[in-house]
């Protein structure tokens, strides 16, 4: 059986941009992570696509698989419901495959509860204005939600303390370099590969 992959969390304030630092993750030639699709009530986006950005549900389907246990976890923000169906993660973490999330900060509380060996990752805006600007420059929001949205932001900058890494989204680039650099070091960490070493030792 192969060695259980990495779950890894990259979280952070609305707008600071966590999807399109993701994006540019699984661009890369070398990626070799697994996108965990979301699922959501929220209406679809403009060129959004089912399956692809998210599998869009209604409040009663979702509601339905809660119930079920088949979220790893889920939240309620802005309105609407988003959350990780729990099979795809798990099996693709038991096909030594790593599994990349990409979600908001009570979401991400929830699964450090439950995948503690996960790699927590809190992606920080160079300031709150920049925040902002970036919010308001995507045009996806109306200015209530907006406003809604940097409100729930303060409150999750306060929750840095739950992860483990922080990295300023001040250029894709870089912050796509340290992430790539946090996950190969999390590899090498020596609770994750002992178990091998001891088989080693045991076999010879
Ligand atoms: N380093 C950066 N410098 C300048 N603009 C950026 C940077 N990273 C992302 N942006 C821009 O900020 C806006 C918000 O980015 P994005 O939608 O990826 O954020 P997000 O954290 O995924 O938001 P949400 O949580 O609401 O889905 C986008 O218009 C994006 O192009
Ligand atoms: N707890 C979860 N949060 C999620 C999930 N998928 C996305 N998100 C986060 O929701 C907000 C809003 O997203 P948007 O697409 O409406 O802008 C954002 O912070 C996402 O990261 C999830 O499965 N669980």
């Amino acid at each position: 059986m192969p060695e259980r992959g990495l779950l890894i969390v990259l979280s952070g304030p609305s707008g600071v941009g966590k999807g399109t630092v993701r994006k540019a993750i699984f661009e890369s030639p070398d990626n070799d992570f697994e996108y965990s699709v979301s699922m959501t009530t929220r209406q679809k986006r403009p060129g959004e696509v089912e399956g692809v950005d998210y599998y869009y549900r209604t409040r009663e389907e979702f509601e339905a698989l809660i119930a079920e246990g088949k979220m790893l976890e889920y939240a309620e923000y802005v309105g609407n419901y988003y959350g990780t169906p729990l099979d795809y993660v798990n099996q693709t973490l038991d096909e030594g495959k790593d599994v990349f999330l990409e979600i908001e900060v009570q979401g991400a509380k929830k699964v450090k509860e439950q995948v503690p060996d996960g790699v927590f990752i809190f992606l920080t805006p160079p300031d709150l204005t920049e925040l902002k600007s970036r919010i308001v420059g995507r045009g996806t929001d109306q200015l209530d939600v907006i406003e809604k949205r940097m409100e729930i932001a303060k409150k999750e900058i306060e929750m840095m303390t739950l992860y483990d890494y922080a990295v300023v989204n001040d250029s894709v680039p870089l912050a796509v370099e340290k992430i790539k650099q946090i996950i190969k070091s999390e590899h090498l960490r020596v609770d994750r590969v002992i178990d091998s070493y001891l088989k080693m030792l045991k076999e010879l």
